[in-house]
């Protein structure tokens, strides 16, 4: 008998060690990077899954809260061949089940042959392969959580000064603090508001940039923020990550769809259509823009063509599906964020003549 099993969509229950105990289930995914360990486990787009790592050793240079994008980890569990004893402390200390002494090369092979999977994970006292498999049977497609939007969002607005002249308006559907970071390091100052505020309340605030953050789901679940989109789409310049690009494009009525697994990693290459650059990109991400609508695609992943920016520079629209502000990962594309800003200088030049 073991004291952790993890119960897979095909049929598998799999043996491992508890590291941190409890009992629940999610979409099992899998991220690549071998770094930046407490930067994913805290990015609320990890919401709802169970993210296996594939580099083997993960704790290795210890826990510092000043690395988290958010208050608490977000996956509903943890999967690795090996978890430090500070990495066990940390995830018993916020309630999330984590598991290691696992075959994660077989795991992370199987995610990527048959898809993301949902799964069912116990560990700890008296469990079982059968209350993996209840735990399986409880887990809903992703595209289900309809209300995940609402369960990473801030609560209250807060108000992040960089010192400048613009105020960014940056839409929380599960954002990274390091998004907010990259931009008041500009100079900007940072409204951090609800993906369900609305539009009066946007325009009370009278911003130079609407910005759609990273977040967790499905994109089509987030009507309300695709509304705010195409409410000021034309009259203030829009930014998007992640997440952000996908209820852009959705907006300006495009598409998107699930990918089989997604891209999970820190070295995902990305070439900008127009310069012929390639850029080495942080990604977490299982959905992807399969039509960009109005928007012109800018860059296109280099392995798979996948949309990775887009863009309408009438309308002073710029998206990116990956992360530019890293954490973790390269700082190749960090100069998105001023690209962001110049929208400001410019649309408020227009506005002058
Ligand atoms: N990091 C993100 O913003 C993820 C976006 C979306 N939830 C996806 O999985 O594609």
């Amino acid at each position: 008998m073991s004291d952790a099993y993890i119960a897979l969509a095909d049929g598998r229950v799999l043996e491992a060690r508890c590291r941190a105990p409890g009992r629940t289930r999610g979409e099992l995914v899998f991220t690549t990077a071998y770094t930046g360990y407490e930067e994913s486990l805290t990015d609320p787009s990890y919401e709802e899954q169970v993210l296996t790592f594939s580099y083997p050793l993960i704790g290795n240079y210890g826990v510092r809260a000043d690395r988290f994008e958010s208050s608490r980890i977000h996956p509903r569990a943890a999967v690795a061949r090996e978890f430090t004893d500070e990495m066990a402390t940390w995830f018993e200390s916020e309630g999330v089940p984590a598991i290691d002494h696992i075959e994660t090369r077989d795991l992370v092979t199987s995610i990527r042959e048959d898809g993301a999977m949902k799964c069912g994970i116990v560990a700890g006292e008296d469990v079982t392969p059968e209350d993996a498999k209840a735990e399986l049977e409880q887990c809903k497609e992703m595209s289900d959580h309809t209300e995940i939007g609402q369960q990473v969002t801030t609560p209250d607005p807060t108000v992040h000064r960089g010192g400048g002249e613009a105020d960014v308006a940056l839409i929380d559907c599960g954002a990274k603090g390091s998004i907010t970071d990259s931009l008041t390091e500009r100079g900007a100052d940072v409204h951090v508001l609800s993906c369900q505020v609305t539009a009066e309340e946007i325009r009370e605030l009278d911003p130079d940039v609407l910005f759609i953050s990273n977040g967790p789901g499905d994109p089509a679940n987030f009507q309300h923020t695709q509304s705010l989109v195409e409410e000021f789409a034309g009259e203030i310049p829009i930014a998007g990550i992640c997440l952000g690009q996908q209820i852009v494009a959705r907006a300006f009525g495009g598409d998107t769809e699930k990918m089989a697994f997604g891209h999970r990693g820190v070295n995902q290459p990305v070439r900008d259509l127009e310069t012929d650059q390639v850029v080495m990109t942080t990604q977490n991400h299982g959905y992807t823009v399969s039509d960009p609508g109005d928007l012109a695609v800018t860059q296109r992943n280099v392995n798979d063509d996948t949309a990775e920016g887009l863009a309408d520079d009438d309308r002073g629209i710029i998206t990116r599906q990956y992360h530019p502000e890293a954490n973790p990962g390269p700082h190749d594309s960090l100069g998105f964020f001023d690209d962001v800003l110049a929208m400001v200088d410019t649309q408020s030049a227009v506005t002058a003549d």
